[in-house]
């Protein structure tokens, strides 16, 4: 890690953020942290005039929502992770707690009280350990902390308030307003950490990592007292490429201990200031100021190179041969996947690096998430949907530049045809593509499925029409989740004359149809719930108009409703996953939240919610008045 060793230290590690501040999420991004974002459920309600300090409320609202994450996922498909990290941003004036302002009015006069007048902000932070113990029963050490910031804001007229909140920034920001955009406007000064007012207290983060991480020797405590992040002291557990940064810095003639070089080498480049480096100095090199390359650009640089190595492995099917025989060297899975030695080597270190294998005396093994998702026939595996992302997204995404240029989609340059339906033309067109799409899409929703179902409660509903439902995964869910509900699932019938493969054996699958038929042309099944999964951000706007006056007129109002499988954008359209998908070009579009209201209030759905599920999809629920 470059900047900072305590962030490498989570390299590996399922780290997840509660959070779904898309400030919160770049923050942690542009230092380098991987992780998850599963946004908490909690519902910041505690009672504060319980805590006899605001930063307790704010403390105790980050430990509920990193809480409630840790369990939730502790409960759906093992998926246990290793820390969850939540954070409470709160806004403090004479007594008062603000928080995010309900409405327009309620931004206005949060801000008119902050006019002319110095305020504190308050985010408390909660890093969750978690330990699945044997017993599945799942073992948590809460660590927290809280950060203030002082922010004066300028004497603002009524008139500029007005103008702030018309612009639609403060409605999801603590106090109603946000100082890294417009909100910097209003602000004369700021005592403190800048992005503790953003939303998270990076600097202070990293300490307390530090601090559980690395709890510092006596000797560390007198010699980091000019650091702001504490530094370690051994690298035994770090990083190969924290011990390759060292080792390319060492100068020959240095007496010291390669521990202490190590130590500066590192400290070195965690600074903005430039340090004189003594290893240049010592071999004549000039010393010169050097920028550092965000960590950003540098996984973006590499990124593809990563999504690469998954799809080969997976291609190669090396986590099935590890599955099966659990530990092999790199002779044996050669001689497996029919690949040369040199090759092979070399694709299961990077496999390591990337977290999808461990590796102990040159014996490779799966890891638990290789084995649940890599593997091509387990439960959970989205082995073929990974496949499908390196047969079918990839080479999209080789014609970006022409994509942009032209505004279009490359799907016709790829497969070298004229065709109105990439998914009737190429995935559909003979029995093996056929099928292995369906797997592709029913392992990647049944991932999502269960979130999907229980992202609303849906037992009001008695019958279900899944329009796409394709081999029925979210309808399984629904029927076990809901037990008085009847899904049909309306599909092409090249899709429903091979649904027969993919049903769960020992279920009871009595209360789910399968019924051929276009929903484009065909008439709808009646049933009092429609469910569109992954088919709305891929119509033009001609088939959705369509498609979504179809659904309504077979609708009965105060009575239906339409959800709806998405990956739902947030307001400020920050979230990478649904923007870079948006880049394959396809006819349709992403929308965030309100753009999905919008667009079924149209149809006459006027109570449209939605919820981010944290998993790959998100859910909208549009009920017909
Ligand atoms: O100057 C700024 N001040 C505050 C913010 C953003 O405000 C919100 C604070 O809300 P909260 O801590 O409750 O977090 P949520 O957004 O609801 O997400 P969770 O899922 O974590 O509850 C936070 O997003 C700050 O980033 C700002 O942007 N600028």
């Amino acid at each position: 890690m470059l900047l900072n060793p305590v962030i490498s230290k989570l390299a590996g590690k399922r780290v997840v953020l509660a959070s779904a501040s898309p400030r919160r999420q770049d923050i942690l991004t542009n230092v380098g942290l991987r992780f998850e974002v599963v946004p908490s459920w909690f519902k910041e309600t505690l009672d504060k005039s319980v805590f006899a300090a605001p930063y307790e409320y704010a403390l105790e609202t980050a430990k509920q929502k990193a809480l409630e994450v840790a369990r939730r996922m502790h409960m759906k498909h093992l998926k246990t992770p290793d820390i969850v990290i939540g954070a409470d941003t709160i806004v403090t004036l004479e007594e008062a707690i603000l928080e995010k302002p309900v409405d327009k009015q309620d931004a206005y006069n949060m801000l008119s009280r902050l006019s002319g007048k110095e305020h504190s902000v308050f985010t408390g932070v909660s890093i969750v350990l978690c330990n699945r113990q044997k017993d599945n029963q799942l073992e948590m050490d809460v660590f927290d902390f809280y950060e203030e910031t002082k922010v004066k804001f300028a004497d603002l007229s009524e008139d500029l308030l007005w103008e702030y909140v018309h612009s639609g920034e403060p409605m999801d920001k603590a106090g109603g307003y946000g100082i890294q955009s417009l909100g910097g406007m209003l602000v004369e000064s700021v005592h403190g950490d800048f992005l503790n007012v953003v939303g998270f207290p990076l600097n202070h983060f990293c300490k307390k990592l530090a601090e559980i991480y690395y709890p510092p020797s006596k000797q560390t405590i007198n010699r980091i007292k000019h650091d702001s992040i504490p530094y370690v002291e051994t690298f035994e557990n770090l990083s190969d490429v924290e011990k390759d940064c060292c080792v390319k810095r060492e100068a020959p003639d240095v007496k010291k201990g390669s521990q202490e070089k190590c130590n500066y080498a590192l400290r070195n480049k965690s600074s903005n200031v430039t340090v004189p480096d003594t290893a240049a100095l010592q071999n004549g090199i000039p010393e010169t100021n050097h920028l550092q390359l965000p960590a950003n650009i540098i996984h973006l640089l590499d990124g593809f190179k990563a999504s690469k190595t998954l799809f080969a492995a997976c291609k190669l099917k090396v986590f099935d041969e590890l599955k099966e025989k659990r530990d092999l060297k790199a002779e044996d899975i050669s001689e497996k996947i029919n690949a040369s030695l040199r090759g092979t080597e070399k694709l299961l270190d990077a496999c390591v690096a990337l977290g999808l294998l461990e590796k102990t005396h040159q014996v490779y093994s799966n890891t638990e998430a290789a084995n649940t998702f890599l593997v091509s026939d387990g439960e959970f595996s989205i082995h073929e949907y990974i496949m499908h992302t390196n047969d079918n997204l990839w080479p999209l995404f080789t014609n970006l530049e022409l994509a942009v240029k032209e505004g279009t989609c490359q799907k016709q340059r790829v497969i070298e045809k004229h065709s109105h339906s990439l998914v009737q033309d190429t995935h559909l067109c003979n029995q093996d593509k056929k099928k292995s799409f369906m797997t592709a899409m029913h392992g990647m929703m049944k991932i999502t499925a269960k979130d999907i179902a229980t992202a609303f409660d849906l037992s009001e509903y008695s019958s279900a029409c899944d329009l796409g439902g394709c081999t029925g995964s979210l309808a399984h869910d629904l029927v076990q989740i809901y037990t008085n509900m009847k899904v049909n699932v309306f599909d092409l019938p090249g899709v429903i004359e091979n649904v027969c493969h993919f049903q769960p054996e020992h279920f009871d699958t009595s209360r789910i149809t399968f019924t051929s038929g276009n929903f484009l042309e065909d008439q709808l099944p009646e049933a009092d719930l429609y469910i569109l999964s992954r088919v709305v951000h891929d119509l033009p706007d001609e088939k959705l108009d369509h498609l979504l006056q179809k659904i309504s007129n077979a609708c009965y109002p105060g009575k239906s409703a339409l959800l709806l499988a998405e990956i739902v954008l947030d307001e400020e359209k920050r979230e990478p996953r649904a923007l870079l998908q948006s880049l394959s070009m396809s006819e349709g579009k992403q929308r965030s939240g309100s753009e999905y209201r919008s667009l079924l209030q149209n149809y006459g759905f006027t109570s449209v919610v939605f919820r981010k599920t944290g998993n790959l999809l998100d859910a909208v629920l549009a009920v017909k008045s």
